[in-house]
């Protein structure tokens, strides 16, 4: 209709870019470590994916944790977010694992955001620890460990999302 505003996505509300370096992101999953380390030991890692994947790949390595399990959630279609679509849940051998209930678990994420998605998971396992690398103030609250805390106006851009690609310079008109 004319006169009606765009609806507009995450990043476009967010505005504020905050990009991560493969060497940052390795850096930080390591500081996450340290601070889980505290915490555990743990029976399994289960990586919310995609994103959670990267983190509990390094942060099981660190840990020496060899069980890792997946739980498949999808809700952004780039920065937008959807319905929250669970394609695939956690292993009965996880849960298993977990007593049911998840404890002894450690559920790795990327990063919170509103919250969504680290709240569907908490519900299927209330007793795990639920770590992420990153945290925004919506979500933070969901979260038992994270390294870094962005505002909720910052879109965080991850190495596996980006390129190296040509910047025009700041005399030239770029932000
Ligand atoms: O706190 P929320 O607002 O729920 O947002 C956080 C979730 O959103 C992203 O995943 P996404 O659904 O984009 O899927 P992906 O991990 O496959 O990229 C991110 O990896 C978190 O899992
Ligand atoms: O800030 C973000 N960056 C990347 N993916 C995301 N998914 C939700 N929020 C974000
Ligand atoms: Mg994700």
């Amino acid at each position: 209709m004319a006169g009606e505003a765009p609806e507009l996505n995450a990043q476009e509300k967010a505005g504020k870019a905050f990009p991560v370096s493969w060497d940052q992101f390795h850096r930080d999953c390591r500081a996450l470590t340290w601070r889980l380390n505290e915490v555990g030991p743990f029976h399994a890692v289960i990586a919310i994916t995609r994103g959670g994947l990267v983190p509990a790949a390094i942060v099981a390595r660190e840990l020496g944790v060899r069980v890792i399990d997946t739980v498949c959630i999808a809700s952004y279609d780039h920065t937008k977010q959807g319905e929250l679509q669970v394609l695939k849940g956690i292993s009965d051998a996880t849960m298993k694992l977990g007593g049911g209930t998840g404890k002894g678990l450690l559920i790795v994420d990327d990063l919170v955001d509103t919250g969504k998605t680290g709240r569907m998971v908490r519900k299927m396992l209330p007793d795990a620890h639920f770590a992420t690398v990153y945290a925004k103030p919506m979500g933070r609250p969901l979260v038992d460990t994270f390294i870094t805390e962005v505002s909720q106006d910052t879109w965080i851009f991850f190495p596996w999302d980006t390129a190296l690609s040509y910047h025009p310079p700041l005399r030239d008109g770029a932000a």
